[in-house]
């Protein structure tokens, strides 16, 4: 198949989900703030995920200004909690505004403002169904050592972003950002507690499944 036809397959894929308005207003606070938010076919497999793991327990490293945040909210159960983290407090302020917008009880979401590093240690051990990861790459393999350790058997750990904007299929890119992502699935690659599948939506989202 030939480049053009790949791309357009793609293009065809992130232009199927239809987002309602709260996510339009969720990703105009997005750009306003100048910070990215995961596509739209990433956002609607996070629900998906969510909704078939009756996902109630959430960790999320990278609010943002809550596009994926509401994602993971409309597939968990009704009374789940997501835990979010983000350092910078205008994108939590931001997330806030579109969770509250989407009417979900604040105690339906723990923001913490801080970084993720000194964050995931304080969570608890095999506590979360599924732990979504959209921060910085360059810091994926710290984050999957904590993540491997809060998610349940049959808990998932999400990557996005793990193509690293496409730069990880190229071998001669040796960037800093590259390296750590092709760490970040080796590390799970070589968990055996863990199956993983690379997926091509956005700039590519990462899947693992803990069995046991
Ligand atoms: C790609 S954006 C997240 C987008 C969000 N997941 C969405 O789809 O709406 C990355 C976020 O990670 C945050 N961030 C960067 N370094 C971080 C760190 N060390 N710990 C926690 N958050 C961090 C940034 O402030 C930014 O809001």
């Amino acid at each position: 198949m030939s480049t053009e036809a790949k791309f357009s397959n793609w293009s065809y894929i992130e232009s199927r989900p239809v987002e309602t308005d709260l996510f339009a207003r969720a990703r105009e606070r997005s750009h306003a703030l100048g910070v990215p938010a995961v596509s739209p076919a990433v956002a609607r497999l996070l629900t998906v995920l969510c909704t078939t793991n009756k996902a109630s327990t959430v960790v999320e490293v990278g609010t943002g200004a809550g596009v994926s945040g509401l994602a993971l909210l409309e597939g968990m159960t009704s009374n789940g909690v997501l835990t979010t983290i983000d350092t910078d407090a205008d994108h939590i302020r931001a997330a806030k505004e579109g969770f509250a917008e989407a009417g979900y009880r604040s105690n339906r979401t723990r923001t913490i403002i801080g970084r993720a590093e000194a964050v995931l240690p304080r969570l608890a051990d095999q506590g979360y169904d599924v732990v979504f990861l959209d921060a910085q790459v360059a810091d994926l393999p710290r984050y999957i050592e904590q993540s491997t350790r809060l998610v349940r058997p049959g808990g998932l750990v999400l990557v996005n972003d793990a193509l690293d904007q496409d730069r990880v299929p190229r071998p001669q890119d040796r960037s800093e950002t590259a390296v750590s992502a092709r760490e970040a699935e080796r590390l799970l690659n070589d968990d055996d507690r863990f199956l993983t599948t690379l997926l091509g939506v956005g700039t590519g989202l990462l899947v693992a499944v803990r069995r046991h």
